[in-house]
């Protein structure tokens, strides 16, 4: 009966496997993998899981990871529903000029985003953050329609751009300082202020624009390491994209759910 919902980021696919695709279900199991051991899921963290009824997922590593990680399911003979991002779903609406041309990871965490913040009290607008591979800044008004957002290298595009532009910036990792006396704290300083300001930024334009304070609320494998910095209370999430594919498969699978 259960549902698994994947999420394929550009560094790494995390999955989750819940009793049934609805919010409320109960988390099973639950891995991440980098890209690169993806071949060997169906022999292991995924060997011997229950055939999942239902799978769900957002993938913006391309089309061969998709593949390479469908052929790890081919044996469940389930066909998994992958999201493209539309004009609206599950209560949000896409402000894109192109709407497909949304990352499907960002939909799907604003989807997340949205219905967390429904559930904790009166409609907010909201900014979405998420720190992977890239850092994702997204504006959601209180009515569900995102605006628009963000898109800026993560740390680790950051630092490896700043090393291969350079000569003299091959050191390690440092600390985030407010003002760095050695080249490893100012890289890691530089980046991690450079997403605190945008980010921050993206809060003065959601407040000017919607005239209230904005929910703000970060996720992704790398959201820990920003939290520290920002100007502003953040709420960390582990995986918003889980929240909103499940949000998502309420809605596409419910009358085979509710059975
Ligand atoms: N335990 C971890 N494993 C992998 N990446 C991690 C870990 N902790 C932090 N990170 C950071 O998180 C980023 C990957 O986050 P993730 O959300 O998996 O990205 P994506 O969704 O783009 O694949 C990496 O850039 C890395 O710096
Ligand atoms: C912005 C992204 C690269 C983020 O990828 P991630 O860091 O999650 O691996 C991804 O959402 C993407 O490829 N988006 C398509 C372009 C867009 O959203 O405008
Ligand atoms: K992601």
């Amino acid at each position: 009966m259960s549902f698994l919902a994947l999420d394929i980021g550009n560094t790494r696919l995390k999955w989750a496997q819940y009793a049934s695709a609805h919010p409320k279900a109960a988390l099973l199991s639950q891995g991440a993998e980098f890209l690169e051991n993806i071949d060997k899921l169906a022999e292991g963290p995924w060997h011997g899981m229950p055939v999942p009824k239902q799978v769900l997922g957002c993938v913006v590593a391309g089309d061969t990871v998709r593949r390479r990680v469908q052929e790890q399911m081919e044996h469940w003979e389930v066909v998994p529903q992958w999201v493209v991002a539309s004009e609206s779903e599950a209560g949000l609406r896409n402000g894109y000029d192109h709407p497909s041309r949304l990352g499907a990871d960002r939909w799907v965490a604003m989807v997340g985003a949205y219905h967390r913040m429904l559930s904790q009290g009166a409609p907010l607008p909201m900014v979405v953050v998420m720190v992977g591979t890239a850092v994702t800044v997204e504006a959601v008004d209180a009515e569900g329609k995102f605006l628009g957002g963000l898109i800026l290298p993560g740390h680790g595009i950051m630092l490896r751009a700043l090393e291969s532009g350079t000569a003299g910036l091959h050191v390690p990792t440092g600390e985030v300082r407010e003002f760095p006396t050695n080249t490893s704290d100012a890289l890691t300083s530089g980046g991690t202020y450079a997403i605190a300001g945008a980010v921050e930024r993206m809060v003065q334009h959601v407040r000017s624009h919607c005239g209230a304070e904005p929910k703000c609320i970060m996720t992704g494998g790398a959201g820990w390491k920003m939290a520290p910095s920002m100007t502003r209370p953040f709420e960390l999430v582990d995986n918003l994209i889980f929240d909103g594919l499940l949000q998502m498969a309420q809605r596409r699978f419910s009358s085979v759910a509710a059975s």
